[in-house]
């Protein structure tokens, strides 16, 4: 289903941050089923962790570099999402800076197509693996 081959995050849980729908040059999309395990409360709301996760995954993917960290985040969660919902993460990358490369991330119900969470992701892509050995 993805364009490209992926490059990051070959250990990641696709239960918990989502699956890759789609891998292209400078964008992705990544799908996210939100279970019972993701449940904040009683009223099955879905922990925004998992929400930032899924499009922190996407802007990873619109990287696509092995080396590639994120540094930083600015968001907005929008709307509430529920257990049970699916949504979809879209990045894309907007420019690039040296190192930084900045991901435009929107996710969006996958039914209905309403956006429940928008952000920037600042992301460095290092000459070496973060935990690599000075
Ligand atoms: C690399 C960096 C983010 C920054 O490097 P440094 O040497 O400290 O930075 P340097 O001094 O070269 O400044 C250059 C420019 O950048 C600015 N600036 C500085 N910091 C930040 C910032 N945080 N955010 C934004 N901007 C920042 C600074 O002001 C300067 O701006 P200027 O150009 O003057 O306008 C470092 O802090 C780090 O490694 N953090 C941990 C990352 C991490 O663990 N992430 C989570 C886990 S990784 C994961 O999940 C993915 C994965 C999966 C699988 C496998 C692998 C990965």
């Amino acid at each position: 289903m993805t364009a490209a081959a992926i490059a990051t995050h070959p250990r990641i849980d696709p239960s918990l941050c989502g699956a890759p729908v789609t891998v292209a040059p400078g964008r992705a999309e990544v799908r996210l089923v939100a279970t019972p395990v993701m449940a904040a409360d009683d009223h099955g709301l879905c922990h925004g962790g998992f929400v930032f996760g899924a499009a922190d995954y996407a802007a990873m993917l619109a990287v696509n570099d092995p080396n590639v960290v994120l540094g930083s985040a600015t968001v907005k969660f929008l709307k509430p999402v529920r257990v049970g919902e699916a949504v979809l993460a879209r990045a894309t990358c907007s420019s690039e800076h040296g190192r930084k490369r900045m991901v435009a991330v929107e996710v969006v119900r996958e039914a209905g197509g309403e956006v429940v969470f928008s952000g920037e992701f600042v992301c460095f892509v290092l000459d070496r693996h973060v935990l690599a050995a000075p």
